[in-house]
C-alpha cells in the first residue's frame, strides 16, 4: 500500500502561512529560498558543489551500508543522463526508508552522519552539516528522490520504495511506492534526480557532468561510472544502448606501486603536470599517519613573490576539498604546491576550506617540518638540486632564517649575498677577510652609493637591502660575532676617503663655497676627497637618524683606524652630503672655472648624476635642474667658441 504526504519542509514561506499564534515555544519558520539563496550566493563558491554533494551523500550512504554489514551489492555510483536534460545519480548505499526521508531530507540541517553526543560529524562519513542536498536547488527547482532501504521494514520484510520531491519553494512530497514500481532502484540504494532550469542547463550537461565528476571524484573509493549513449543518431530514446566508462578507481597518485623508484618520480611528474600544470624542480613526500594524511609537496620550478597565497590540492577522505587550498603550510613554504588527501581534518561548511581548529594548526607544524628536513638536508649537499633550488627560491631560504637558528647557520654558508667583492655567501666574505670588519648596508641605494668606492678601498660590504637582509644580517651579526659583522653608516665612507692636502683646501675653498651655496636648495652640503676610482666625479651621502649615535658607540668599542676616524665625526648640518673627488679632472676644472654660473650649474649636474648613480629615479625637480644646468654651460661654451672649452692651464695640463 502506497501513502502520500504533501508538506511543507518547515518552509511556508511568507505567503503560505496561515494565520498563528506567537505562543511561547513556537518553531522557528524557515523560508527556504531564502536559505537556498544564502547557500548559492554566500557559501558556496560555485552552483559546480552541487555534483560534490550528490557524489558525497552516494559514497556516504555506501559507507553506511558497509556498517549494517551488509556488503552484498556493489559499492558504485552511475550517473546518467536523463533524456530530454538532467541528470540522475544512482548509488548502492542504505537508502532511505519513508520516516528516514521524512525527518531527514525534509529538515534543513538535520544529518544522520554526526555523533549525536559530541556533535560532530562522524569520522567514517564526509558529510556532516545536514545542508549539502540544498546545493541542488542551485542548479534544479526540483529534487526528486527514489530510495530503497537496506533496512527490513518493521513488520521484517523489505522495506518499501519511497519517492520524496522537494521544491525550491519550500514545499515537498512524500509517496510510498509499490515494491516493483519501475521508478525505483530494484536494489537497495537511492536515485536522485534533478531537471535543470533554463538558465542552468550547462550544469547538468553531460559533459560539464563528466568533468565535475572527476575533478571531484576520480579518487573515490567506490566504483563512479558515467553512462553514455552511443554515438548513434538513431538510437536515441530509453532504450539506446549504452556504455560506462570508469570515472574513479585510481589509487592515491603517490601510493600506486611502481616497478622502480625512477618510474614513480617520473609518475608523479606527469601528475603534477597534468593537475596543477607545471613540471617541479623537486618533490617532497608527506606522510603524517596520526592525521591519516599523505600526499606530496612539489617544489615550484620558478620562484614566486613570498605574499603570493599557496594553493594547494586538497582531498578528504578522497573527495576534492579544493584545488585552491590555502594556510595547510607555514607562510615561509610559499616556494611548494602539496596535493595530499587527509582524513582527520575538517573542512568549512561549503567545504571549499580547512576549518582553522588544533588539528589544522598541528597539520601545519608538521608537514611544514617534512619540508624543513627535505630543505635541510638538500642544502646539506653541493647538488646540482640545491644550486637550482637556491637559484630559485633563495627567498624562502632567508624567510625561514629569519626565526630559524639552523636554518640561519645553513643562510650564512650557502645563501648568495650582493657583497663589494662580488656575489658570495658571509662565511667565505668572512674567511677573506679574518681580522677585517665586515659591514652591510640596510638598502640598495646605499649599497649603489658606497659599493664603488668601498671596493676601491677594499673594503668589504655586503648589499643587505633586498628582502628580508637586513634582518637576517642583523641575526647573523649576533650568531657569529666572530665576523664583526655591522651595518655602516654612510657617513663610514665619506671620513675614510682621504682629505685633501691643506695647501689644496686653501686653493678651492673659495670654489667650494660656492658649490656648496648652489646646492642649498637641495639640501646638500659639499666637501671634497681625493678617492678611487678616480673616474668617479661625485658620491652622494645620505645622514639618516642615528647614524651618530651608533658611529660614537661602535668607535668607543673598536680599536682600528676605521673606528678612530668614526670616532671623529662631528654632525653634519644638512641631510646630503655630495663629496667631490679631488683625483677626478672633471671636478678639478670645474673648480678651477673662473665662471660662478659654471661651477654653480656643474655642482648642480654632477648632484643629478650622483641622484642617479645611487639607483633613484629622477624627478621633474631634478630632470628640470639638470636642463638648466645643461643650457647654461651650453650657452657658455657656444659664446667662447670652438677650442676654447680645451684650455687649460700648464699646472693642469701636467696632472
Ligand atoms: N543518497 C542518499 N542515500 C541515503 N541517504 C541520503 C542520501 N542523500 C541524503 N541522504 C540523507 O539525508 C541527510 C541530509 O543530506 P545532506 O546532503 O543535506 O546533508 P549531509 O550529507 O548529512 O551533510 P552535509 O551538509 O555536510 O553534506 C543525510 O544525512 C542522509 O541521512
Amino acid at each position: 500500500m502506497s501513502g502520500t504526504d504533501e508538506r511543507t519542509a518547515r518552509a511556508p514561506g511568507p505567503s503560505g502561512n496561515p494565520a498563528r499564534e506567537d505562543a511561547p515555544g513556537a518553531a522557528f519558520q524557515v523560508d527556504l529560498r531564502g536559505v537556498v539563496d544564502l547557500l548559492a550566493r554566500h557559501l558556496y563558491s560555485s552552483p559546480r558543489v552541487y555534483l560534490r554533494e550528490l557524489l558525497q551523500n552516494g559514497v556516504d550512504a555506501i559507507t553506511a551500508r558497509g556498517a549494517l554489514g551488509d556488503t552484498d551489492g556493489p559499492a558504485r555510483i552511475v550517473l546518467r543522463p536523463l533524456a530530454g536534460g538532467g541528470l540522475e545519480v544512482h548509488d548502492t548505499g542504505v537508502g532511505l526508508t519513508r520516516d528516514e526521508a521524512h525527518e531527514l531530507l525534509a529538515t534543513i540541517g538535520r544529518s544522520s552522519k554526526r555523533d549525536v553526543e559530541l556533535g560532530t560529524g562522524r569520522t567514517e562519513f564526509l558529510g556532516q552539516f545536514g545542508i549539502g542536498l540544498l546545493s541542488a536547488f542551485m542548479v534544479a527547482d526540483e529534487i526528486e528522490l527514489v530510495s530503497r532501504s537496506a533496512r527490513p521494514s518493521a513488520a521484517g520484510g523489505p522495506a518499501a520504495p519511497v519517492r520524496w520531491r522537494g521544491r525550491s519553494d519550500g514545499r515537498y512530497e512524500l509517496v510510498e511506492l509499490a515494491p516493483d514500481d519501475p521508478d525505483a532502484p530494484a536494489e537497495p540504494g537511492s536515485v536522485v534526480r534533478l531537471r535543470p532550469r533554463r538558465d542552468t542547463e550547462h550544469w547538468l550537461a553531460p559533459e560539464t557532468v563528466v568533468a565535475l565528476a572527476q575533478d571531484f571524484g576520480s579518487l573515490l573509493p567506490v566504483e563512479l561510472l558515467v553512462e553514455t549513449r552511443l554515438d548513434d543518431p538513431a538510437a536515441d530514446g530509453p532504450d539506446a544502448p549504452v556504455a560506462l566508462r570508469r570515472l574513479s578507481g585510481e589509487d592515491l597518485p603517490w601510493r600506486a606501486a611502481h616497478p622502480t623508484p625512477a618510474a614513480r618520480d617520473a609518475a608523479l611528474a606527469a601528475y603534477a603536470e597534468r593537475t596543477l600544470g607545471f613540471t617541479p624542480l623537486a618533490r617532497i613526500d608527506l606522510d603524517l599517519p596520526l592525521a591519516g594524511l599523505s600526499g606530496v609537496a612539489y617544489v615550484l620550478p620558478a620562484a614566486v613573490a613570498p605574499t603570493t597565497t599557496a594553493r594547494h590540492r586538497v582531498y578528504l577522505k578522497r573527495m576534492l576539498l579544493g584545488s585552491a587550498v590555502d594556510d595547510l603550510l607555514p607562510p615561509w613554504a610559499f616556494f611548494v604546491r602539496c596535493v595530499l588527501d587527509a582524513s582527520v581534518l575538517r573542512p568549512t561548511a561549503s567545504r571549499e576550506g580547512l576549518y582553522e581548529d588544533e588539528v589544522l594548526l598541528a597539520t601545519r607544524d608538521a608537514l611544514g617540518a617534512q619540508v624543513r628536513r627535505w630543505l635541510l638536508e638538500t642544502l646539506a649537499t653541493d647538488s646540482a638540486l640545491a644550486r637550482r633550488f637556491l637559484e630559485t627560491h633563495h627567498l624562502a631560504v632567508r624567510a625561514l632564517a629569519l626565526t630559524d637558528d639552523e636554518m640561519l647557520d645553513v643562510a650564512a654558508r650557502v645563501l648568495p649575498f650582493e657583497t663589494t667583492a662580488g656575489t658570495g655567501t658571509l662565511a667565505d666574505l668572512a674567511e677573506a677577510h679574518p681580522r677585517g670588519r665586515l659591514l652591510y648596508t640596510t638598502t640598495v641605494e646605499e649599497f649603489r652609493r658606497i659599493a664603488p668606492v668601498a671596493a676601491a678601498q677594499g673594503l668589504p660590504v655586503v648589499n643587505g637591502g633586498y628582502v628580508y637582509d637586513a634582518a637576517l644580517l642583523e641575526r647573523v651579526a649576533a650568531r657569529f660575532p666572530a665576523w664583526r659583522l655591522a651595518p655602516v653608516a654612510a657617513a663610514d665612507v665619506s671620513h675614510v676617503l682621504a682629505g685633501v692636502e691643506p695647501l689644496r683646501e686653501l686653493e678651492v675653498a673659495d670654489a667650494l663655497a660656492a658649490l656648496d651655496a648652489a646646492l642649498d636648495e637641495q639640501g646638500c652640503d659639499v666637501v671634497l676627497r681625493r678617492f678611487e676610482p678616480d673616474a668617479l666625479p661625485a658620491m652622494l651621502l645620505h645622514d639618516r637618524d642615528g647614524d651618530h649615535a651608533r658611529e660614537a658607540a661602535r668607535a668607543a668599542e673598536t680599536d682600528d683606524l676605521w673606528g678612530e676616524i668614526l670616532a671623529g665625526i662631528s654632525g653634519p648640518s644638512r641631510p646630503r652630503r655630495l663629496v667631490l673627488n679631488d683625483a677626478n679632472d672633471t671636478v678639478r676644472d670645474l673648480l678651477a672655472s673662473p665662471d660662478a654660473d659654471v661651477r654653480a650649474a656643474g655642482a648642480r649636474s654632477l648632484y643629478v648624476t650622483a641622484v642617479l648613480a645611487s639607483g633613484k629615479a629622477l624627478q621633474p625637480a631634478g630632470a628640470a635642474l639638470m636642463n638648466d644646468s645643461l643650457s647654461l654651460l651650453l650657452a657658455r661654451a657656444l659664446a667662447a667658441g670652438p677650442g676654447a672649452s680645451a684650455d687649460r692651464s700648464p699646472d693642469e695640463e701636467n696632472r
